[in-house]
């Protein structure tokens, strides 16, 4: 039962409320909300082999979200650009491993969302302070034959989703504690992005908003 269930006192639903979004994408509100206590002390457990970090982009500024990863390989920015690596530059490690019940997990979300068979070999994980954004940008440095799987928690964040070109029209999706955003095929390379993280306090996570993304790299 969602959270979301538990509080209304409606019936147990075995396939969750789809929004779609687009022709393969769709958001599954509250789906990832009896994940959050584990996910977030796995995120934990991942911040203290490989810290968030705020990565430097080619253009030379600073990224207002911070970042880690786990799983076969991460994705890192710096002056030089955009790139998956095997190992976290920052700590001359490999990345954390990819806890085996998030892969099932995230499997089973994409495959509500009309995607059979995924299997995520990495999780970008993103936290955001108050102020923190992602500008307009396409998921295009991995495999694009597989979805992207999206979860969030804590604060509320305002998802912007355009279309295949920078300059389409772009759609404000808020995203609360528990909602997946899964997007692949057609809508695999839509921009996206967050709007600036409003100030606020989660009880779960506080000023925080945390976001994982699912994917698959080699
Ligand atoms: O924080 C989010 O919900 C989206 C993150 C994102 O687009 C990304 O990491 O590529
Ligand atoms: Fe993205």
């Amino acid at each position: 039962m969602t959270q979301r269930e538990f509080m209304l006192d409606l019936p147990l639903s075995p396939v969750p409320k789809h929004e779609v979004l687009d022709t393969g994408a769709a958001v599954l509100r509250g789906h990832a909300a009896m994940q959050a206590t584990d996910m977030l002390a796995g995120i934990k457990q991942i911040a203290r082999l490989s810290p968030f970090r705020r990565m430097t982009t080619a253009g030379g500024g600073m990224m207002s979200v911070a970042m880690t990863c786990c799983g076969a390989a991460g994705w890192c920015s710096d002056a030089r650009g955009h790139r998956y690596e095997t190992h976290d530059p920052m700590t001359g490690q490999s990345w954390p491993a990819l806890p085996t019940a998030w892969r099932a997990w995230a499997t089973d979300a994409a495959r509500l969302a009309g995607y059979d068979g995924f299997a995520p070999d990495t999780c970008l994980i993103n936290g955001y302070r108050p102020g923190a954004r992602m500008g307009l940008h396409q998921d295009d440095d991995e495999r694009t034959d597989a979805p992207v799987v999206s979860v969030s928690f804590g604060l509320p964040a305002m998802f912007q989703w355009g279309g295949l070109q920078r300059t389409d029209p772009v759609r404000r999706i808020p995203l609360l504690h528990g909602d997946v955003v899964v997007w692949g095929g057609l809508s695999r390379l839509v921009f996206h992005g967050i709007a600036a993280l409003r100030a606020g306090q989660h009880p779960v996570t506080g000023p925080c908003r945390y976001n994982l993304t699912f994917r698959r790299v080699w």
